[in-house]
């Protein structure tokens, strides 16, 4: 038919070659798909000319210069993240361009990965390991030897309580957590159902054991945990942050670190990614690292992929977005 010739004719560009398979399968039964040799930024400004949608998954920017390089034809964007500080939302309204993210699918696996660092940073996990290898294991029972904290009885502070945020929240309730905490925009009524208590970012800090960063990074949140941020948390206080580094000061962060201000962190985003591999927090035993790793689980990355996949399929055949990204 003349709309299959038509809509055979779109193209995709699928911009990483290490995209689970089932994104292709879907995009190509309906349209022409080239997948790009590297998910290099000079590699993808080649391949996108002249594509009518965009499979993004890299944390390269898309920006003028990438929709430049795609044309005025681009209708579609789809990123396979959740987050999107690294589009040009402005640009991508301009151009009437439609954009989907992928919300929900990846909640569990960085829940997980919160309470992996949670849990690694309370009971001092690299420290721990340290004394293995360098053979400092304490040989008599010492009672007072690699103390560490408790998150039965603890309180929580969540700095973003949404879709991930909610997540954390629960498994902590799991961990028999004594309060929940968090901050954001506004009080939830759904969390007010469940107990949690809406508290300024002050507030927080100050009354926090386990702190918990699952805020986008935006204007507002960008160096958010900064100097006097830790001068306020408690001194057994633990920070873990699995959204991205740009919301802490890091430097602030390795200060308090190294003083004792606070106990330790867990951190699966950092500034910059990679990490220089000279970097003081992999020098500190206070530190458990993570190489951004919260939704890499198999089935996150399919759920990912597929979801991906459909947003682009809706904005092809001109129908509502799955999970549009609001645009400013
Ligand atoms: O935003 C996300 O989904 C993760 O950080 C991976 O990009």
């Amino acid at each position: 038919s003349p709309t299959t010739e038509k809509m055979s004719r779109l193209k995709i560009l699928i911009a990483n070659p290490t995209v689970p398979q089932i994104a292709y399968k879907l995009l190509a039964d309906k349209y022409e798909v080239t997948t790009s040799t590297s998910h290099d930024r000079a590699a993808i400004l080649k391949d996108v000319r002249g594509v009518d949608a965009l499979f993004w998954a890299t944390h390269n920017r898309i920006d003028k210069e990438i929709l430049d390089a795609a044309g005025p034809q681009l209708k579609v964007i789809g990123t396979m993240s959740v987050g999107y500080n690294h589009i040009d939302l402005e640009e991508v309204k301009a151009r009437g361009i439609k954009l989907s993210n992928t919300p929900n699918v990846l909640n569990g696996a960085v829940a997980d990965i919160a309470m992996l660092l949670a849990l690694a940073a309370a009971r001092r996990y690299p420290e721990g390991r340290q004394h293995i290898e360098r053979g400092t294991w304490v040989k008599e029972f010492d009672t007072q030897w690699m103390l560490g904290q408790d998150i039965a009885g603890s309180t929580i502070g969540i700095v973003g309580l949404g879709r991930i945020g909610q997540t954390i929240a629960k498994r902590l309730q799991g961990f028999d957590a004594h309060k929940i905490l968090y901050t954001g925009h506004k009080e939830k009524p759904q969390a007010k159902d469940l107990g949690y208590e809406f508290v300024n970012l002050d507030e927080l800090a100050r009354r926090s054991d386990f702190i918990f960063l699952s805020a986008p990074l935006t204007n507002e949140t960008m160096n958010m945990c900064n100097e006097a941020f830790f001068a306020k948390m408690k001194k057994n206080g633990i920070l873990i942050n699995i959204s991205r580094g740009q919301l802490v000061d890091q430097d602030a962060l390795i200060a308090a670190l190294k003083a004792g201000r606070i106990f330790a962190a867990g951190l699966d985003v950092m500034i910059p990614e990679p990490l220089n591999t000279d970097s003081e927090l992999l020098k500190l035993p206070n530190v458990v690292l993570t190489p951004h790793i919260g939704s890499a689980t198999g089935n996150t990355r399919n759920a990912m992929a597929k979801l991906t996949a459909e947003n682009i399929l809706a904005g092809l055949a001109g129908e509502e977005l799955i999970s549009p990204v609001p645009l400013p």
